[in-house]
């Protein structure tokens, strides 16, 4: 994210074009199937500035890419209760840090984050951004939890957005104040839907303009209305003003990744 004048410019390119080095990001393999193509989560993880599996999210790095050579992350976190002693042995074989994070209030994703940072302070690494691997599927509390982990982000990150990537979807948080969301020719082409949730508190002023049912200066609340199945007018930029924090959710298209 880079902020000119208050506002806020996001780009999903940044993630999605495989050749931007200008990106710098941490990488993070949640315990879900990972369903991406896999040149262009590979090329995310080779571009990565760290790379982590988390748990779960171990076995399902192995199980995908068995056989090749760099797919050793720098480190391995979690509660360990789902990893498989084969694959930590072999992880640790190869140099990962495994940091064992047994605190049962918090999700193993959230801790993550907190692994991340401190690694970052240590390195003295600059991040744009930390993008996590996880399907939106399964689990409601699982999905539920992800999605209070991009909140807790930015008290354990500070400005740095955390990205959660899926097959189809791109989601992150829109913090208060004025967002331009450039989500590329491709996507509007193809008509993808795009969303904008208010989680956790009602939203009293959105305007929006690029969207095919646009806002203007109106709430946005739970048992009220909230904008799912949203899509674009045709303009690759979206503008979002918002008084308060909104989940930003956009279909990829196979065509964009
Ligand atoms: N069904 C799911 N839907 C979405 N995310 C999931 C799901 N299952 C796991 N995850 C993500 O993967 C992370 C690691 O999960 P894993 O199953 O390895 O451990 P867990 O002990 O169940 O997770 P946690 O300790 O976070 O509850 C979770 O913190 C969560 O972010
Ligand atoms: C009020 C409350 N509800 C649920 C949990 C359980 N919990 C939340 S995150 C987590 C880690 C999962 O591996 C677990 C077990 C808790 N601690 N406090």
């Amino acid at each position: 994210m880079n902020c000119s004048a208050a506002v806020n410019h996001w780009n999903a390119l940044d993630i999605l074009d495989a050749g931007n080095v200008l990106f710098r990001f941490g990488f993070l393999i949640l315990n879900q199937p990972i369903n991406i193509q896999r040149d262009f989560v590979c090329s995310l993880w080779n571009r990565a500035s760290v790379r982590v599996t988390v748990d779960g999210g171990a076995n399902r790095w192995f199980h995908f890419l068995q056989g090749t050579d760099s797919i050793t992350p720098e480190l391995i976190t979690g509660d360990m209760d789902s990893i498989k002693q084969t694959v930590l042995t072999y992880f640790k074989s190869k140099g990962a840090e495994v940091i064992p994070t047994p605190d049962q209030n918090e999700t193993d994703f959230t801790k993550a984050l907190r692994c991340i940072h401190r690694y970052i302070t240590s390195k003295n690494l600059q991040l744009d951004g930390v993008i996590a691997v996880c399907e939106t599927s399964g689990r409601l509390d699982q999905i539920l939890a992800n999605l209070n982990t991009l909140y807790k982000a930015k008290d354990i990150l500070g400005n740095i957005p955390v990205y959660q990537l899926a097959k189809n979807s791109l989601t992150w948080l829109l913090p208060p104040g004025s967002h331009q969301i450039n989500v590329g020719d491709v996507i509007v082409q193809a008509g993808g839907w795009c969303s904008l949730v208010p989680l956790g508190a009602g939203v009293e002023h959105v305007t929006t303009t690029g969207l095919k049912w646009n806002l203007n200066n109106q709430v946005l609340e739970f048992g009220r209305m909230i904008s799912t199945s949203n899509t674009y007018s045709g303009n690759p930029v979206v503008t979002v003003e918002t008084s308060g924090t909104l989940v930003w959710s956009m279909e990829l298209c196979d065509d964009a990744t």
